[in-house]
């Protein structure tokens, strides 16, 4: 992995190894002169399982999370590993993985977690997994050699995150129901994930506070009026309170379903189709309440030169994150509305659990 100015950087290298594990292809990690090949287990296929598991070395590492859910016991803090016998199959591993299944087949185990040898492999390959937005379970195996054609990464390379990057890549005039006098700025980040938009209402003032949200996507609320959330109303009155004020920046971030995808917001709705609310949702699928990294926003807000808002939001981890980022939050404005009888629950966990201002 030289440095020289056509080799891939090693945030080019974890775009790739992102993008692999999506489709299937397994990633190698390593660490000094040790080498381990992890696969997503929700991708890896038929014939590349059976490989990873024929000398019954291989292991599967889930989140601390996920093992609570299966009552396996967790010796590595935030993950458990378990070993994976050879012949097992891929759907062996989604009852595993997937809790869709659980409520169905709730008599999975006893399992015995492995208690040897380093984590930090495991844990890297679970970061990798969640940033490609797949369930959070990885496949690994330890590996003598390098495999030619598989993308290579450094274990210093994944955890921890770097801080939000981004260029602004374009802007330009978008008339809007809310607001004639309306932009739209195009921001991409340079570790390859997905673009954010700041959607500008108005010419704001840099010099004071500026109304500003921090709106995370929601195609389901957005888009589809879906009554399971609060987004899309909160996303129209935003936009409407800041032509009423006369400017304001909207940050629509794409970070769909709190930071786990589309696919896993899904997965979410399919187990709160089985009693578990939002929070417990997530957790049975193995992710934390919230993968959202509220950096983008400061990092976004930063580059239009804004330095002080007035942020319009019930969440307070927005609120202290930019603050610990250096943007001054100077008041911050309530925003409940559109709550219906679909998602009267989900807003009541979100006060309850999520730690939301009422
Ligand atoms: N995982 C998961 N995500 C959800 C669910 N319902 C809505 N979301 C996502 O939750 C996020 C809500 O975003 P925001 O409205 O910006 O954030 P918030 O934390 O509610 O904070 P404020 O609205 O600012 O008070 C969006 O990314 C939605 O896609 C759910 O049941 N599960
Ligand atoms: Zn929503």
């Amino acid at each position: 992995m030289a440095m020289d100015p056509i080799s891939p950087s090693p945030l080019e290298w974890l775009s790739r190894a992102r993008s692999d594990l999506r489709v299937g292809l397994p990633v190698i990690l390593r660490e000094g002169a040790r080498r381990c090949l992890i696969a997503g287990a929700e991708t890896v296929s038929d014939t590349r399982l059976s490989w990873f598991c024929e000398d019954g070395t291989a292991t599967l590492a889930l989140t601390h999370w996920r093992a609570e859910t299966l009552k396996i016991r967790v010796y590595d803090d935030d993950l458990a590993r378990l070993p994976l016998a050879p012949g097992i199959q891929r759907r062996d591993l989604a009852a595993l993985i997937d809790p869709v299944g659980d409520l169905a087949t709730p008599l999975k185990g006893p399992f015995h977690a492995v208690r040897d040898g380093a984590s930090h492999f495991a844990r890297a390959g679970l970061a990798l997994a969640k940033s490609a937005r797949i369930l959070p379970a990885v496949i690994l195996r330890d590996l003598d050699t390098p495999v030619a054609g598989l993308t290579e990464i450094l274990v210093d390379d994944i955890t921890p995150p770097a801080p939000a990057r981004l260029k602004r890549v374009v802007d330009a005039a978008l008339p809007i129901a809310a607001a004639v006098g309306t932009r739209l700025h195009i921001f991409r980040p340079h570790d390859g994930g997905e673009e954010h938009y700041a959607i500008e209402i108005g010419r704001p003032d840099r010099a004071k506070p500026v109304l500003t949200r921090l709106h995370s996507a929601c195609f389901t609320g957005d888009v589809l009026g879906s009554l399971k959330c609060d987004c899309g109303p909160q996303l129209r009155t935003a936009l409407e309170s800041m032509a009423t004020d006369g400017a304001g920046v909207l940050l629509y971030l794409n970070q769909e379903g709190r930071g786990i995808g589309l696919a896993n917001k899904m997965r979410a709705y399919a187990l709160q189709d089985q009693g578990f609310d939002t929070v417990e949702a997530n957790h049975r699928l193995g992710f934390d309440d919230d993968e959202r990294d509220f950096g983008l926003g400061s990092a976004i807000l930063r580059d239009m030169g804004i330095g002080q808002v007035r942020l319009m939001t019930n969440n307070p981890r927005k609120v202290n994150r930019l603050q610990h980022e250096g943007i001054d939050v100077v008041e911050r404005v309530p925003l409940w509305v559109g709550e219906t009888a679909f998602n009267r629950d989900y807003l009541d966990v979100k006060a309850k659990k999520s730690g939301h201002l009422t």
